[in-house]
C-alpha cells in the first residue's frame, strides 16, 4: 500500500479532501498535526509521500506560508540539532514525492523547495499578492507544460480546477532564474484562456502570475506544488458546469480532473515499488 502523510494544524484546512483523494486513488492517507512530526511522535520516513494542504497557517501572518516554512527550517526536532528540513532534504534524496497545493505551495517555494535550481533549498522566486488586489475564489483551465516530466502530470494535458486564494502571483526577479524553469519546463501548469492559449489576462490568469504560471516542479520531478485545488475536483458534480458536461458527453467518468495527479503518484511509486521487488527477487534466485 502506497503512504501518504497529510500535514495539519497552524491552521491548515484542506487535509481532508487532500485524503480524499489520496484514498479515491487507491493509497492510505494517514493526517497528522505537524507537532507531532515535530515532536518526533511521527517520521516522515514510514511514508511515500509527504503533503502540505491549502489553507492559512499562521493567519497568512508575514505573507502565507513563511512563518510555516521557517518553522520547518529553524524548529529543531531532536536535541541533535535536526531541523524537518534536513528530514525533507534525506526523504527527497531516498526517492519519495512532496506535493503542496495552495497554501501548502506557497509553504514549498517560501522553503525553498521549489524550483530548487541550486539544489540548496534557499529561495528563488516568491509567491505574493494577486494582481487583483483580492481574493480569488473562480474555476481555472491549466495546460500541462510537455517538457515537464513529473510523474505527477503524466499524460494529463489540460485540466479545469477550482483555485482559492490570496497570494498565488508567482513573482521571478531574476532573469537567469526565469531562463532557467523555462528551458527546464519546471512552470509545468500555466493558466489558459477561453481559446486554450496561456494568458496573462484576468480572470483566465487569476493573479497575474509570471509565466502564467499556476504550479512548479524541482528539477527532479519529485517535488510538485500549485496554486490551484485538485483536491477539490474528484467527482464530475464538483464542477460547476457539471449538468451540461454530462449533457455533451454522457458517457464521461464520474471522476473529477483533479484526481487523476493523485491517481498518476500513487500508480508510479506502487510500480517503481514493483520493478525493484522483481528485480530483488531476480539477483536472490541468481
Ligand atoms: N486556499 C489556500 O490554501 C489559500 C492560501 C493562502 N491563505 C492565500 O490566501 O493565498
Amino acid at each position: 500500500m502506497v503512504r501518504a502523510l497529510i500535514l495539519t494544524g497552524f491552521g491548515i484546512n484542506c487535509e481532508e479532501e487532500f485524503a480524499a483523494a489520496y484514498r479515491m486513488a487507491g493509497a492510505e492517507p494517514t493526517i497528522v498535526h505537524l507537532n507531532q512530526v515535530l515532536h518526533g511522535q511521527v517520521s516522515i520516513h514510514d511514508f511515500d509521500t509527504l503533503n502540505f494542504p491549502g489553507g492559512f497557517s499562521f493567519g497568512d501572518d508575514l505573507g502565507s506560508g513563511v512563518v510555516l516554512a521557517n518553522k520547518l527550517r529553524y524548529r529543531q526536532t531532536g536535541a541533535n540539532g535536526r531541523t524537518l528540513l534536513d528530514d525533507i532534504k534525506q526523504f527527497i534524496a531516498d526517492g519519495k514525492f512532496v506535493l503542496g497545493i495552495c497554501n501548502g505551495f506557497q509553504v514549498l517555494v517560501k522553503l525553498g523547495l521549489l524550483p530548487n535550481l541550486s539544489g540548496e533549498m534557499t529561495p528563488e522566486v516568491t509567491l505574493t499578492h494577486n494582481a487583483s488586489g483580492r481574493y480569488e475564489d473562480r474555476w481555472v483551465t491549466l495546460r500541462v507544460n510537455p517538457k515537464s516530466h513529473t510523474p505527477f502530470l503524466k499524460g494529463i494535458d489540460t485540466l479545469e480546477v477550482p483555485v482559492r486564494h490570496g497570494e498565488g502571483r508567482l513573482v521571478i526577479s531574476d532573469a537567469a532564474i526565469q531562463q532557467r524553469i523555462e528551458t527546464g519546463g519546471f512552470n509545468c501548469l500555466s493558466y489558459l484562456d477561453a481559446s486554450g492559449d496561456g494568458t496573462d489576462i484576468y480572470p483566465f490568469n487569476p493573479n497575474g502570475a509570471a509565466l502564467n504560471c499556476a504550479g512548479l516542479t524541482d528539477p527532479t520531478g519529485q517535488v510538485f506544488g500549485l496554486m490551484p485545488h485538485p483536491e477539490a475536483f474528484l467527482s464530475a458534480y464538483n464542477h460547476p458546469d457539471w449538468a451540461r458536461r454530462r449533457r455533451q458527453n454522457p458517457s464521461a467518468t464520474e471522476e473529477g480532473e483533479g484526481l487523476q495527479i493523485f491517481k498518476n503518484i500513487v500508480e508510479h511509486i506502487a510500480h517503481t515499488r514493483t520493478a525493484v521487488a522483481s528485480v530483488t527477487e531476480f539477483a536472490i534466485q541468481k
